[in-house]
C-alpha cells in the first residue's frame, strides 16, 4: 500500500496544511477523497506522488519508508508513483508530440525504441496515430489529458494519484478516462487515489470508499 503517516506539509513555516495527516491507498482499488476548496487535497497528492518532502512523518511505499522528495528519491520508487493533474496545458512541454510527451518517462529509463508500448497506451487511452503526431496546442484539453495519463502510467506505476483528473473534461471524456483507470485497477492491480469535488463521479469510481476531510 501507498501510505502518508503522521504527515505534516505546507508551505509558510509555522502554518501547516497537512497536520499530522494519515492516508492509505490499498493496491488494487480506487479510494476517493473529497474537501472544501484549499484543504490540503493536491498538498497531499503531491506528497504521496514524493514530488513535496513533507515536514514531518512519513511517505510509506509498500512498507518501506521513502525519504526525501523528486530526484532524491531513487528512480525506481520515483516511477512507482503516478500522477495526473487537473490541467493537462501546464503539465506538459508545449515544443513536444503527445507522441514524445507519452514516451518521456520511458526514454528516461533508457528504453530507446519505446514504440509498442506507446502504441500499447494510446490504443489503451483512445488516441490514435495521428493524434500522436500532433502538438499540445493543435489538440483539445480532453485529448491531451488522455496522453496526461498515458505518459503517468507508461512506466506502470504500481500507485496512480488523478488529483481532480477530470475536472476541465466534458461528459464522455471524462467516462473513458475513468474507464482506463478502472481497467488499470482491475488488470494490473494499480491502486488509485481519485481526489474530486464532484460526488455524483466519486461514488462511480470509488463506491463508499472516500475519505471525506
Ligand atoms: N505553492 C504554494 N505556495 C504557497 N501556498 C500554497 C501553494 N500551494 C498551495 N498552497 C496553499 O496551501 C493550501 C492548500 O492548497 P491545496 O492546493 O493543497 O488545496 P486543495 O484542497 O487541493 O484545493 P482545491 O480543491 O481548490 O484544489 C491553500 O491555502 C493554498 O493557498
Amino acid at each position: 500500500m501507498l501510505r502518508a503517516r503522521e504527515v505534516v506539509a505546507g508551505y509558510d513555516r509555522g502554518r501547516a496544511v497537512l497536520d499530522r495527516v494519515d492516508v492509505v491507498v490499498p493496491p488494487g482499488a480506487v479510494r476517493g477523497l473529497a474537501g472544501p476548496s484549499g484543504c490540503g487535497k493536491s498538498t497531499l497528492a503531491r506528497v504521496l506522488a514524493l514530488l513535496q518532502r513533507p515536514w514531518s512523518g512519513t511517505v510509506e511505499l509498500d512498507g518501506r519508508p521513502v525519504r526525501g522528495a523528486r530526484y532524491s528519491v531513487p528512480a525506481e520508487l520515483r516511477t512507482a508513483v503516478g500522477i495526473v493533474f487537473q490541467q493537462p496545458r501546464p503539465a506538459v512541454d508545449p515544443r513536444m508530440t503527445l507522441r514524445q510527451v507519452v514516451s518521456e518517462p520511458l526514454r528516461a529509463r533508457g528504453i530507446r525504441r519505446p514504440w509498442r508500448r506507446v502504441g500499447e497506451l494510446a490504443e489503451l487511452t483512445g488516441l490514435n496515430d495521428e493524434l500522436l503526431d500532433r502538438m499540445p496546442h493543435e489538440v483539445s484539453d480532453g485529448q491531451l489529458q488522455r496522453a496526461c495519463l498515458a505518459r503517468a502510467v507508461a512506466p506502470r506505476p504500481r500507485y496512480l494519484i488523478c488529483d481532480e483528473m477530470t475536472g476541465m473534461l466534458d461528459a464522455s471524456t471524462t467516462a473513458a478516462l475513468v474507464r482506463v483507470v478502472g481497467e488499470l485497477v482491475n488488470e494490473e492491480g494499480t491502486g488509485v487515489l481519485a481526489i474530486s469535488h464532484d460526488e455524483p463521479l466519486l461514488l462511480a469510481w470509488a463506491g463508499d470508499d472516500v475519505i471525506r476531510w
